[in-house]
């Protein structure tokens, strides 16, 4: 028996389309695709449930590597600033009124604008974490959480306690729906002691890590005048690679440093569209992907984004690199289709997903590809990459589970969430 068949679909496996086939999925992940009309029929009779994607592409959902999710609340709130200016002068001092209320409709809302537009993984570093678990476990969606850690706080003890509980209490929950890393925040909230503990704690509970690094010139400056060293080269000193790591942005990065990450497995989260918008700079991600370093994509916030939506990331690192290299072959769409997806999953520690094949992890997009824009069907990784609009994603799947039908959501309540929104936005108020 399967649990769910979804039939009469064409399927996007890897960079090929399949057309008229079937997909069966079982304890959450793809048992088979079906191309032969009689297997479909009997295949039919043996599922629980059938899905119709009669005009819809089925393709692999979209992974969001380096989010702070429930900043969604701070959307348009603080804008045209940059990094240092932004954080200490506007979003901080907003953070510090935050609270397990305000991060769950937070959590929820970034939930629901990414299973609108076709996301099924994304990876948190945040506060009130247990509460965004708590999120992800309700609404369906895969979750790889941190708890951002920050050495400078006065509650940075404590965070690293809350960490380690959290990595407790949910890392491997639902077949590693949720996983848990650590989170220290960056070189400039963590100095070098507490990076030490944050390391000690990894080792002690086998947890990974997850911080941004080189993000802006002036970061990486500040740690070349205290250190002598990048910060790419200061946190392998300190030992913060010994079993790789999730490194946002990285945007700063040297040739040395680049090959201090393909030989300590470091992978990077690559935030095009919040490193445009806090004018950080763009990173070399073609070099990168050139040294063997795996990259996947991120929105970052939607305080600095403004939005969680990963198909615009994607276009993002297929047009961005081509102007700023003058070469047009620099990130084709097909390479930036897998930043989006598979180079994401690796990112996250997950092998078997982000691609459509048998054996892989039924986390899927139905998009509704009969319409105009999507037309004629000649490419469709470059219809994805160049010219769908994410709410063209119909249905959307996690886990072999059914979370979004015909653009309506099933594990949120849309209405009350938006009431939650508006009760929040006069809570914070303006700047
Ligand atoms: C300690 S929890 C995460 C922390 O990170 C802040 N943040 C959001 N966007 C960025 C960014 O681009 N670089 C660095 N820090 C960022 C967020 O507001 C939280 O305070
Ligand atoms: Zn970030």
């Amino acid at each position: 028996m399967y649990d769910l068949l979804i039939k009469n679909i064409d399927v996007l496996s890897n960079d090929t389309t399949i057309n008229h086939a079937a997909i069966a999925i079982q304890d959450g992940y793809i048992k088979f695709i079906f191309t032969n009309k009689q297997d479909i029929v009997k295949a039919t009779a043996e599922s629980t449930e059938v899905l119709d994607g009669k005009g819809q592409l089925a393709a692999p959902g979209l992974i969001n590597t380096h989010t702070h999710i429930a900043m969604g609340l701070f959307r348009n709130y603080a804008d045209d600033l940059e990094l240092m200016d932004w954080l200490q002068n506007a979003i901080w001092p907003t953070e510090a009124k935050l609270n397990d209320h305000y991060v769950k409709y937070g959590t929820q809302l970034g939930i629901a604008e990414m299973l609108r537009s076709g996301t099924t993984t994304f990876s948190d570093m945040y506060f009130f974490m247990n509460t965004t678990a708590e999120e992800v476990k309700s609404s369906g969606i895969r979750a790889v959480l941190s708890r951002g850690l920050a050495g400078v706080s006065p509650t940075a003890n404590q965070a690293l306690v809350e960490n380690a509980d959290l990595y407790r209490t949910w890392h491997g929950f639902d077949n590693h729906r949720i996983k848990v890393l650590l989170g220290p925040h960056a070189p400039y909230t963590c100095p070098d002691d507490y990076m030490e503990k944050v390391i000690a704690l990894s080792k002690e509970i086998g947890a990974g890590i997850h911080m941004h690094l080189s993000e802006t010139k002036g970061e990486v400056e500040n740690v070349i005048k205290a250190t002598g060293k990048t910060p790419i080269a200061h946190m392998h000193d300190l030992g913060l690679f010994y079993n790789g790591a999730l490194a946002a942005h990285c945007v700063h990065v040297t040739p040395e440093d680049m090959e201090i990450m393909a030989e300590n497995n470091v992978a990077v989260a690559h935030n095009p569209q919040s490193n445009l918008k806090l004018a950080s700079g763009i990173a070399p991600v073609p070099e990168m992907i050139a040294k063997g370093i795996t990259v996947g994509l991120g929105t970052d916030g939607s305080a600095s984004n403004n939005n969680a939506d990963m198909l615009e990331e994607v276009r993002l690192a297929a047009t961005l690199h081509k102007a700023r290299l003058y070469d047009p072959k620099a990130i084709p769409a097909q390479a930036a289709w897998n930043m989006g997806t598979v180079e994401g999953a690796k990112a996250l520690g997950y092998h078997d997903l982000g691609v459509l094949q048998e054996g892989y992890r039924a986390d899927i997009v139905l998009y509704n590809a009969d319409q105009v824009h999507w037309m004629p069907r000649y490419n469709d990784v470059a219809a994805l990459a160049y010219s769908a609009n994410s709410s063209d994603a119909n249905t959307v799947i996690v886990n072999g589970k059914i979370l979004m039908k015909d653009r309506e959501l099933l594990t949120i309540d849309e209405e009350k969430l938006k009431a939650e929104i508006k009760n929040a936005q006069e809570f914070f108020g303006h700047l």
